[in-house]
């Protein structure tokens, strides 16, 4: 059965394009990682499926429901770590986890709670006087009151150091473990990897790739880059090597680069030779995970 299930969903901001119709089911049980740079638009959908915010066209549904119409019951069942959550400054950690509790009304041991993202110490504590790691595992704690059916986070290594991370992950794990779906976003592709079964790769508001990490890693083995070096590289060239099927990203500088299918080198080296170019040297190497993942996002990547 699918938790999220997101049908040609747009969104804008004025002249803002966030989302551009974008397609996307999560199934139960599934950890779902929802990658991409800064400003590709995971926010918006993720407030879309809380209906914080209102799609321009498309619609979204999670555990069969429609987000803007039953979005009440979609929450009760939802534990959510926004973006950048703002704690109550003089609320104790214990008092945080007992509103969540109080506003969807269930019950919760704020010491378990607390306990399992590692503030034991601080729970009596003002969340005022947190650092920044330890306001953002109170806020994963919050989102895991009432034992919620799925979990929404977004970018929950936000700010966090190497155990904030480890401890994020554990915790992410035993949700998964207990049958809870997660879905969360993040731009760093390695903070995903470990823990995700799918991955969607979110570009400018459209949607560059969705697979299982295997899948991806399937692809970027197959992909790899090609430097050749030679006489008579120009612009004609270039546009040879553009036309070679399994050729994508032909830059020229002092050497002809592409990323290239293994299928596909010959043809690069016999469009070259057709084109007059005496080639010197040529070099090609593996792409990674890493690598495949910027290929997806370089129109934005930097900004
Ligand atoms: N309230 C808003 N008003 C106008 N534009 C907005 C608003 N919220 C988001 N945007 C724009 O929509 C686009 C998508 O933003 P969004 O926050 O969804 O991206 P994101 O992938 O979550 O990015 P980040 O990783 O930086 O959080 C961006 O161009 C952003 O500037």
């Amino acid at each position: 059965m699918a938790v999220i299930d997101i049908d040609g969903l747009s969104k804008e901001y004025g002249s803002v394009t966030a989302l551009n119709g974008i397609d996307l089911t999560v199934e139960s049980g599934e950890v779902f990682g929802f990658l991409g740079p800064n400003g590709a638009g995971k926010s918006t959908t993720i407030n879309i499926l809380l209906d914080f915010v209102r799609p321009t066209a498309g619609s979204a549904q999670v555990f069969g429901m429609d987000a803007q119409r039953e979005s009440q019951q979609i929450r009760r069942r939802t534990g959510v770590l926004p973006e950048g959550y703002q704690v109550y400054e003089r609320l104790t950690g214990r008092e945080h986890v007992e509103f969540v509790a109080d506003s969807k009304d269930v019950s919760a041991d704020p010491a378990t709670v607390l306990g399992r993202v590692g503030l034991d110490d601080a729970i009596d504590r003002q969340a005022g006087g947190y650092s920044k790691g330890m306001r953002q595992r109170m806020a994963l704690g919050m989102a895991l009151v009432g034992d919620p059916d799925l979990l929404i986070l977004d970018e929950p290594s936000a700010g966090l150091d190497p155990t904030g991370v480890k401890e994020i992950r554990d915790v992410v794990n035993e949700e998964a473990a207990s049958g809870t779906t997660v879905f969360f976003s993040s731009h760093i592709l390695s903070q995903v990897e470990a823990v995700c079964d799918r991955v969607a790769i979110l570009n400018e508001g459209t949607i560059a790739a969705t697979d299982t990490i295997d899948g991806l890693r399937e692809t970027s083995g197959k992909q790899g880059q090609m430097t050749v070096t030679g006489r008579g590289l120009d612009d004609a060239a270039v546009a040879a090597v553009e036309a070679v099927d399994g050729v994508t990203d032909v830059v020229l500088d002092d050497a002809l680069e592409c990323t290239v299918e293994p299928t596909a080198k010959i043809d690069v080296l016999e469009a070259l030779t057709a084109n007059g170019v005496e080639v010197d040297d040529i070099e090609t190497g593996e792409s990674s995970l890493e690598d495949l993942f910027m290929h997806y996002t370089e129109a934005t990547h930097g900004n």
